[in-house]
């Protein structure tokens, strides 16, 4: 820990905690010292509000630039420094003798690979994950265990009390995927799918950030036409560990009279803690959030809804909300899609609509997101599932669970540096035109080895 000082400004620090849930995102710390004090500020990782501070820091008016938007918290300590802030730093002219202390990490990562092509991506992601630990010297201790099929094979239950109890004392967790129709039968005793729903809730991860970010490179990969898509940058915030995914559920009566339920429960804390995550998230990009429900049809969704808006108009007035019913979202979505900013929405729907919204990028292949919880180690996954009709034929796309451990990289071990150059580098690949067969549409493709080799040569430059 420590920072740069010159008179004025100096920027800096970091305390690398665990899912810096906070605003969905890492936060970037601006420091406004002088010989005498110190004062800080926390700002999330817009780029608009950094760059305004760095502006009104320009004019050495220290303490407007500590609050551009009006909310400052001198108490809070600093907790991450992202890299980025150095390119704005560079771009408005700052020089700092020592902007970053380069201080080595090390950490517990646990692989659960699972099945289908997850084991595929995964060992491309942690290709990625020991060249970056070595470029920065972190040590990155792994280890693997079992969930999903594989593990109903190995052990006759789809998460072990091995792999929870690993998962508990890790830093964070990067997943493949679980499921395939080995494991399909209806009237198996447990499935894959399972082990997922159950390490999430034993792990408290109630809100599942998932970005719908488009790569330039890969406009013309969408199904959707250029002018519809160009501009989207949607945050989701699903949750996930309630709603009709852990509902009571059974069967009644037999033959032809047999019938079957799983009830759909929501209470208001479950809806404060999400909605309060999504609107925090907002302020941090465009201020606008969108709560996505079915309250024309559905209890809980009435009670979604009243909680929310009371969450908004008691903490967030000045973040813009608007409600929004699912189907009717469905259609907006790939309609005009650059209107939303922040989503919020309950497990089901965001399950479904994230899928959905996975073809303005192109492909679900691209698409990572990170599972948090009020603490304790988050768990980083691609959106997609365990692809069984292209699993073993080495042509999946590593991209997404790349993406994941960016995510990781970024949100558990405050790494923000780290993940951007991955994500840098994917972006390179694809300038490159390097495209896996998702990507291709029938063009020339490489497989998902070779996605990560190029991956990796743009990570040692
Ligand atoms: N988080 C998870 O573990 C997870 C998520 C979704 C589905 N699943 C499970 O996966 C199994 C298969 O489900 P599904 O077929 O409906 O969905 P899926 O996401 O596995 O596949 C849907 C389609 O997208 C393609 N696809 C997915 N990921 C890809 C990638 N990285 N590269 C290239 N193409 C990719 C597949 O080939 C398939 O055509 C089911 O058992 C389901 O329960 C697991
Ligand atoms: C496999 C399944 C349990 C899972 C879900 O529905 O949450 C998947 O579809 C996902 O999106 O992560
Ligand atoms: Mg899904």
């Amino acid at each position: 820990m420590g920072f740069a000082m010159e008179t004025g400004i100096g920027v800096g620090i970091s305390e690398r905690g665990r899912n810096q849930i906070g605003d969905g995102s890492a936060n970037i710390m601006l420091v406004f010292a002088d010989k005498k004090t110190t004062r800080w500020a926390t700002f999330g990782n817009s780029a608009k509000m950094v760059r305004r501070a760095l502006q009104n820091a320009q004019n050495r008016d220290a303490s407007r630039s500590a609050s551009p938007d009006g909310r400052v918290d001198l108490h809070q300590k600093p907790r991450v420094l992202a890299g980025e802030l150095l390119s704005y730093i560079q771009c408005f002219g700052f020089s700092f003798p020592s902007v970053r202390e380069a201080s080595p990490l090390k950490a517990k990562i646990v692989l659960l690979p699972g099945d289908g092509i997850g084991p595929e991506i995964v060992a491309q992601a942690q290709r990625v994950l020991e060249a970056v630990a070595s470029r920065f010297g972190h040590e990155f201790e792994f280890s693997s265990h079992l969930i999903g099929g594989i593990a109903i094979d190995t052990c006759g239950d789809p998460l072990p009390d091995e792999t929870v109890a690993a998962c508990k004392e890790s830093s964070a967790i990067l997943l493949g995927a679980v499921g395939g129709p080995k494991w399909d039968d209806p009237s198996a005793k447990t499935r894959p799918e399972a082990g997922l729903l159950k390490i999430r809730k034993e792990l408290g991860l109630f809100a599942n950030l998932r970005p719908i970010r488009l790569f330039d490179q890969l406009i013309d990969a969408s199904p959707l036409k250029r002018e519809i898509i160009e501009g989207t940058d949607i945050l989701f915030f699903r949750e996930l560990t309630g709603g009709i995914y852990f509902g009571e559920s059974g069967r009644e009566g037999s033959g032809d009279t047999e019938s079957a339920y799983q009830k759909m429960i929501y209470s208001v804390p479950e809806v404060q803690r999400i909605v309060r995550l999504a609107a925090k998230a907002a302020r941090n990009r465009e201020n606008r959030l969108t709560s996505v429900d079915k309250a024309n049809v559905l209890e809980p969704s009435r009670l979604w809804r009243s909680v929310a808006a009371k969450v908004m108009a008691d903490e967030f007035p000045d973040v813009e909300y608007d409600v929004v019913l699912v189907d009717s979202m469905a259609m907006h979505l790939i309609n005009r899609p650059k209107d939303f900013d922040v989503v919020v929405t309950g497990n089901m729907f965001g399950d479904i609509l994230t899928d959905e919204a996975s073809m303005l990028p192109g492909s679900l292949g691209m698409l990572p997101s990170a599972s948090l919880g009020d603490g304790g180690p988050g768990l980083y996954e691609p959106i997609h599932g365990s692809a069984p009709d292209i699993a073993g034929k080495g042509i999946a796309n590593p991209l997404a669970t790349i993406l994941a451990s960016a995510m990781l990289l970024r949100h558990s071990l405050g790494l923000g540096e780290e993940a951007e150059l991955i994500e840098t580098a994917v972006e390179s690949v694809l300038a490159d035109g390097h495209r896996t067969a998702d990507l291709a549409r029938g063009g020339a493709s490489i497989g998902t080895e070779a996605m990560g080799d190029a991956v990796m040569k743009h990570l040692a430059n």
